[in-house]
């Protein structure tokens, strides 16, 4: 894992999507195609707003959340709604929105459709994920229930997934599709999250699941 610190959040935020930019751009330039995969949550919005600016073959970019809970486009909850409206605008409108979610009361309704749409796009060429204080990274959250099955190597793409802490149920990308993504960088800030990336690295997988994709990792940090 490499660990960067930045003097302030803005620049973390203005560096980091210049790096993600750039491996964007050479992904397509290689394959004439890119996945990008983001977190949801309050922590990347900022980045999202930068992006969406930058100048790139955003035609040939699919967008893809790491994780989504299981709410309506309409909930203030919704990732998806946070990336329609911060992401997916200006240049970055070209770009095409790969699903987590669809109309329907469970997550478990909708998701041999969701994957089916997701396999075509794999692997994720940029990964972007965001991390709780309790160490969960998308919905692969201590405790919850299916989270043995979530970070084992013959997992499907996505599953459904349901922990106390999550609040909703949530549809997640398991460990094994966050493993194979060619570029990974960890997104935090602040103190608490710091120590936390700390701790997690002494931990069982199961109380850290962050730990399933560190070691190729590039966590970024600014207080
Ligand atoms: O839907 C979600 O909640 C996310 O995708 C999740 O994994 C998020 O990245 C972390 O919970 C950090 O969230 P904050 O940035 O809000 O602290």
């Amino acid at each position: 894992m490499e660990f960067k610190t930045y003097p302030d959040r803005e620049l973390l935020m203005v560096s980091l999507a210049d790096q993600i930019a750039s491996q964007l751009r050479a992904a397509l330039a290689q394959e004439g195609r890119a996945t990008l995969s983001v977190p949801g949550g309050t922590t990347p919005g900022p980045i999202f707003d930068i992006l969406s600016e930058i100048d790139l073959d955003w035609a040939n970019v699919a967008v893809v959340l790491n994780d989504e809970r299981w709410v309506p486009v309409s909930s203030p909850r919704s990732n998806t709604a946070l990336i329609s409206q911060r992401l997916l605008i200006n240049r970055a409108a070209k770009a095409r929105l790969l699903p987590l979610y669809m109309n329907a009361d469970t997550p478990e309704e909708r998701l041999d459709a969701l994957s089916d749409n997701l396999r075509p796009n794999l692997p994720i060429s940029v990964l972007l994920l965001g991390m709780g204080a309790d160490m969960h990274t998308a919905s692969l959250f201590p405790g919850a229930d299916r989270l043995e099955e979530a970070l084992s190597d013959d997992a499907p793409e996505l599953m459904a997934l349901r922990a106390e802490a999550a609040g909703e149920p949530r549809i997640t990308m398991t460990a094994r599709v966050l493993k194979d993504a060619m570029h990974t960088h960890v997104l935090i800030t602040g103190e608490e999250k710091k120590k936390a990336i700390e701790a997690a690295q002494n931990l069982p997988i199961e109380q850290a699941p962050i730990k399933s994709i560190l070691h190729n990792a590039t966590v970024h940090w600014a207080a």
